[in-house]
């Protein structure tokens, strides 16, 4: 299989130059709109799907952001592996404004969004035990590392419901208690959604922040965000342009297993399985529906 990658850009990376052959497209979904049309094209001779989790111009917010359409739309035009670029705050010293964490863990706080494709009529519990492909960030993280940028391999990311930002008893909570590594608002469900769609997952999230929880800086504003965000965004255009270089081919099937999350999670009987339901699922499961 052609290994299209799907990057999904967060707050501050709506567009992405430099591609060959760039079209933006509008992609119909079962699932309703995706945040905005999907921009395709070619980096170095690899395909590429890009989409502005929030739109351009920033018009969704983290709790409406359509995450089910955006995951069918990117699984529609081909995506096989998605890097999902993020901003975020930290709960560590050492991850600090400017650093990259290649996150493989997920605490999920969010509430009331669509998480599952599935549902009553097709039942499926996809594994999560790990929600990202370590394959994927492994070689996003050594891009990175190229484009100058200071990396950790590894996090806990706190996904918050939001939109406001946490309380200093949240936050003391998921640095100290929870152990938690960054935060944001909008991985959750969006990780979840990749597993079922059988897509590797990578997220790469881009420190903004101490959130509230620093003696040292005030609490988090999206001002204050805004000002670091303009060199992060740059900073993650380089590391996609080093990862053609980096990615070599895709192992088929992927090691992780990620491409064949749904073989070991359906449990209703093929007889009473919903039709319109799976008319819905053709795009995210219909490899192994059909
Ligand atoms: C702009 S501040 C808060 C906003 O930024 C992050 O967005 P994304 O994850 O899409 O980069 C955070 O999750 C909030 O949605
Ligand atoms: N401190 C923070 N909390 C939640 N989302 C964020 N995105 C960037 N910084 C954040």
């Amino acid at each position: 299989m052609e290994q299209v990658i799907g990057v999904i850009g967060g707050s501050g990376v709506y567009d992405l130059s430099g591609l060959e052959g760039a079209e933006w497209l509008t992609v119909e979904t079962p699932w309703g709109e995706p945040s905005d049309q999907l921009l395709t094209g070619r980096l170095d001779g690899l395909r590429l799907v890009f989409l502005p989790r929030h739109g351009r111009g920033h018009v969704h917010s983290p709790a409406t952001v359509n995450y089910r359409a955006n995951i069918d739309a990117l699984k529609r035009l081909g995506v096989t592996d998605v890097i999902a670029v993020s901003a975020c705050g930290s709960f560590r010293e050492d991850m600090a404004p400017g650093d990259f964490v290649f996150v493989d863990q997920f605490i999920d706080r969010t509430t009331g969004r669509a998480s599952s494709f599935f549902g009553t009529g097709c039942v499926a519990h996809v594994s999560l035990a790990h929600p990202t492909c370590a394959r994927l960030s492994a070689a996003c993280a050594t891009a990175a590392e190229a484009a100058g940028v200071r990396v950790h391999r590894g996090g806990t990311y706190l996904a918050m419901e939001g939109p406001q930002f946490s309380t200093l008893a949240e936050s003391r909570l998921y640095r100290e208690v929870w152990g938690c590594d960054v935060i944001g608002m909008t991985n959750m469900p969006e990780a979840k959604l990749a597993r079922e769609a059988e897509l590797c997952y990578a997220p790469v999230a881009m420190v903004t922040d101490y959130d509230c929880w620093h003696p040292g800086h005030a609490a988090v504003q999206v001002t204050d965000i805004l000002r670091v965000l303009g060199a992060n965004a740059d900073a993650a255009r380089r590391m996609l342009r080093g990862l053609p270089a980096r990615l070599g081919q895709r192992p088929d099937p992927c090691p992780e297993g990620c491409d064949r999350a749904l073989e070991t999670a359906l449990i209703t009987a093929p007889d009473r399985r919903d039709a319109g339901l799976l008319a819905r699922l053709d795009a995210v499961a219909g490899r192994v529906l059909r």
